[in-house]
């Protein structure tokens, strides 16, 4: 007997399925095919939120299964099963960032997280702003384009900016610049529409996995607020705060946060 198949399930191609990188990407971008056709049903609000929850995880969790049996998974939307502690890889995604903002069309600033931990480290990943048909990912070339703004920009959350953010950027007479998302505020420095993100008060791994890696990827500077490095794949998910700015403006964030905290 065969076993029954969703008519639905989007295939990879075999060049897709033998790269870490493109795979990340097209995991990404069917969710967030998937998350676009969610949003096409009529729902509003709570309805809305769950169910683009609920549909992307189940896709992503249903394409890991079939294409990366062998790997654990880290999800958001999913129990924590520790054997990924003991793992080679790790899938580490968050199916839907900027739930609230999914939930307000027409926006844009929410996003798919896939990224890939071995070894240590985040080795892939690729973050999908579906409603602006753009995929940022992992595996090749991916280079900032030259900064067109010299008062800096800080990319900061619509709806819970931190206090400590809005002194940061009196001292670097920086502009804010509201976004939802994790995700999209980390594209947001890869795609010279900020210079910087920096947060404090809470996050986990899924918020930051994969925008990291692609900044990373991208020659940007990426660390906890007292700039040591952001570590993946631990016992405790929370990685309560972050910055991911051009590397010209470390110094001066890391500065601050060393003189005034995040409190
Ligand atoms: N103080 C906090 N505590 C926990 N999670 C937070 C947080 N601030 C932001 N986040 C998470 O980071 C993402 C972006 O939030 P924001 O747009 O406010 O910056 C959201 O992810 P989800 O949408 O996946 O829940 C949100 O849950
Ligand atoms: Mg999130």
């Amino acid at each position: 007997m065969t076993e029954p198949t969703s008519p639905s399930l989007p295939e990879p191609t075999a060049e897709v399925l033998a790269d870490d990188h493109a795979l990340a990407a097209w995991l990404a971008e069917a969710a967030g095919d998937r998350l676009l056709a969610v949003r096409r049903e009529g729902l509003e609000g709570r309805e809305l939120k769950d169910a683009g929850d609920a549909a992307a995880q189940a896709l992503l969790a249903e394409l890991l299964g079939r294409h990366r049996p062998d790997d654990a998974v880290l999800s958001e939307e999913a129990a924590d099963d520790h054997v990924r502690l003991e793992a080679d890889r790790v899938w580490i995604i968050d199916p839907l960032d900027g739930t609230r903002e999914f939930s307000e069309p027409p926006r844009d600033d929410w996003a798919v997280h896939v990224a890939l931990w071995s070894g240590g480290d985040l080795v892939a990943g690729a973050v999908a702003q579906p409603a602006l048909g753009e995929t940022f990912r992992t595996g090749h070339d991916l280079t900032v384009p030259p900064r067109t703004s010299d008062r800096p920009r800080i990319a900061v959350s619509r709806t819970r900016p931190p206090a400590f953010v809005r002194a940061l950027a009196e001292e670097l007479d920086a502009e804010l610049v509201p976004m939802g998302s994790a995700g999209v505020k980390m594209m947001s420095v890869v795609r010279d529409v900020t210079d910087a993100y920096v947060h404090a008060g809470g996050q986990y791994e899924w918020d930051s996995a994969a925008p990291v890696a692609v900044a990373r990827a991208a020659g940007l500077f990426t660390s906890r607020v007292d700039g040591s490095p952001l570590v993946y794949n631990q016992a405790d998910v929370s990685l309560p705060d972050l910055i991911v700015c051009r590397p010209e403006l470390s110094e001066a964030i890391v500065e601050f946060v060393r003189r005034h905290g995040t409190d």
